[in-house]
């Protein structure tokens, strides 16, 4: 997309150039935020972290919540420079603001009572009215609540989300217990405290939707023989409820991609969240406007558009628990936690159709349907201190599995429980098994826990990880996997298990399949480019892949020396 595609909002006083800054390398680009494009001068050695952060000093957009993308990439690395990704003048960088759902509210009664909240930013005051009646019976008569925020009173229809509006997400209310509970401004003592936690084109293959209903849901198989586990039933129907009780999907804020939650029946709790392949990053119907991919590339190098869902299934697949194959042990919940997902096709007028919806089949959308996990934020708020060596350990053996090109801490929820333990749960599986490694990133690299060796338990569990039994698996689930992506399965479960026979940490194995800087190629590229050299005409698949393990032996013998 050049400059010339939108039109350029006028160069204003707090514009995003460089002030006194040398001309030499500086070129202009165009930043464009909701369809609103500003230029900004920039020099070409500048990082993507300085560049975050003098949109956070012009818009006043925390770095954190800001993604990046330029020509159909996201420009994920901060430490990277703008040229590395090839940003040149002229260019286009579509910022995707990345705002919580989740609010926490902490209600302070005057009599020191205090009560924890936690609602998304779609909910409304009345909302809030009933979960205080249900946790705090006694604290307040329902009839009789009044909220004020200021002097304003906020009605029962008042949302969050419009109560709530400045970046960082935080409001401060006051709780005055009268005869009517009333919030003003701010006093330490009567506080009532909101605080954001960071935390139609697709026609589908799908069978037909029935005729004459606005609404519908059902499990997409790619195999008619596979018998879906119950408790995937329990959640299609929990949510095919939601809907029918007129409990529309809610978009979230947060994410590049059209992610919807799902209510139940009663429209209190959230079941699961779907997100259609159409409204993928860089797909057709991208509910945040980003252009469509030229050539049919994902966000991320090596993985497609549309195909972001048969990835969520496939990491929840290969999530096999400790106890054995689900297949076997019919557990719900895997090793590292992935969210039970299955591929569905929904109808709703609530999803983004540019186009129009009517309501027909033409109009479902095929996606995945994954199970809502109660959380308190994700690993972004937190520092990693907050968590067991055991909960870091179980993301980095999905990460590496997988090749996740995906893996940044905005992308791991953490709940706590009553006893104070942090649970992790991995989301956003879209960008596994890409095609080729160029994008492994992993936040966790740099945590502590990553330096520490893997538990004999967790060395068993990777000892018993087999990768073609996996690729059949996900065949048997319908998804042909293509040549490139079962590679990327076979080199990462040889890695990861070559890895801890050696007593190589996650940091020391993550290191091999990451790219220390963008353009320079990482360990395990460049055993793959050894590996490919050595290729003659007609040399198969696993004649390629032993030749993979025997350049990875030398280069894991050099590293353990
Ligand atoms: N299984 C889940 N349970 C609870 N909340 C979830 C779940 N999956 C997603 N969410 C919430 O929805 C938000 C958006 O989801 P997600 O990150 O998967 O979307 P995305 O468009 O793929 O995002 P990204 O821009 O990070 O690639 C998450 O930040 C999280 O708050």
């Amino acid at each position: 997309m050049s400059a010339g595609d939108v039109a350029v909002r006028p160069i204003y006083k707090e514009s995003l150039h460089w002030q006194g800054r040398c001309n030499g390398e500086s070129i202009v680009i165009y930043l464009s935020v909701d369809g609103a494009v500003t230029p900004m001068r920039v020099l070409e050695s500048d990082s993507i972290a300085s560049v975050k952060m003098r949109i956070q000093r012009c818009k006043g957009i925390s770095e954190k919540k800001q993604k990046l993308i330029s020509s159909g990439r996201e420009l994920a690395r901060n430490n990277a420079l703008i040229k590395e990704y090839g940003v040149t003048a002229g260019n286009v960088l579509h910022l995707v603001l990345r705002l919580s759902d989740m609010i926490f509210i902490v209600v302070r009664t005057i009599c020191g009572e205090e009560f924890e909240f936690q609602v998304d930013r779609y909910r409304n005051v009345g909302y809030l009215k009933q979960r205080i009646k249900k946790k705090g019976k006694g604290f307040v008569d329902l009839e009789g609540q009044e909220i004020f925020c200021g002097e304003e009173e906020l009605d029962d229809q008042r949302l969050f989300r419009d109560i709530c509006n400045s970046d960082d997400g935080v409001i401060h209310l006051i709780v005055q217990k009268s005869a009517k509970v009333k919030a003003k401004a701010v006093h330490k003592d009567l506080e009532l405290s909101v605080v954001a936690d960071e935390q139609d084109a697709g026609e589908n293959q799908a069978a037909k939707v029935p005729t004459g209903v606005d609404f519908w849901l059902e499990p997409v198989f790619g195999n008619p023989e596979i018998n879906v586990f119950p408790f995937l039933w329990d959640l299609i129907n929990a949510t095919f409820d939601g809907l029918k009780n007129r409990n529309h999907p809610i978009r979230s804020s947060e994410g590049t991609g059209g992610t919807y939650f799902m209510q139940d029946s009663a429209g209190v709790e959230y079941v699961s969240v779907f997100k259609p392949i159409d409204e993928e990053p860089l797909a057709v119907n991208n509910p945040a406007g980003l252009p469509v991919s030229s050539n049919g590339e994902g966000l991320k190098r090596g993985t497609r558009v549309e195909e972001g869902a048969v990835r969520e299934v496939a990491a929840y697949l290969l999530d096999h628990p400790r106890t054995g194959p689900r297949l076997i042990s019919g557990e719900a919940i895997g090793f590292a936690g992935v969210p039970p997902t299955v591929m569905v096709q929904c109808l709703h007028q609530a999803f983004n159709h540019p186009n129009g919806f009517a309501s027909s089949s033409k109009h479902s959308k095929i996606g995945s349907l994954q199970m809502f996990m109660a959380n308190h934020g994700n690993c972004e708020d937190l520092g990693p201190g907050a968590f067991s060596v055991q909960e870091v350990h179980k993301i980095t053996v999905l990460d590496i599995r997988m090749a996740n090109a995906d893996r940044h801490a905005g992308n791991i929820l953490f709940r706590r429980d009553a006893g104070g333990n942090t649970l992790l749960i991995p989301i956003d599986h879209g960008y596994c098994l890409p095609e080729t490694f160029e994008d492994c990133t992993f936040d966790w690299l740099y945590w502590p826990q990553a330096r520490q060796p893997y538990s004999p338990d967790t060395v068993d569990y990777i000892k018993s990880l087999d990768a073609e039994k996996d690729i059949e698996l996900l065949k048997y689930y319908g998804w042909d996997v293509p040549v490139e992506c079962a590679r990327t399965l076979r080199i990462s479960t040889m890695l990861l298990k070559k890895g801890v026979e050696r007593g190589l940490t996650p940091y020391a194995i993550g290191s091999i399949m990451c790219r220390e800087i963008l353009n320079k190629e990482s360990i395990i590229e460049e055993i793959i480019c050894e590996a490919q050299e050595l290729l003659l005409p007609g040399m198969g698949e696993s004649v390629f892949i032993e030749s993979v393990s025997q350049i990875m032996d030398s280069h894991l013998d050099k590293l353990s020396e």
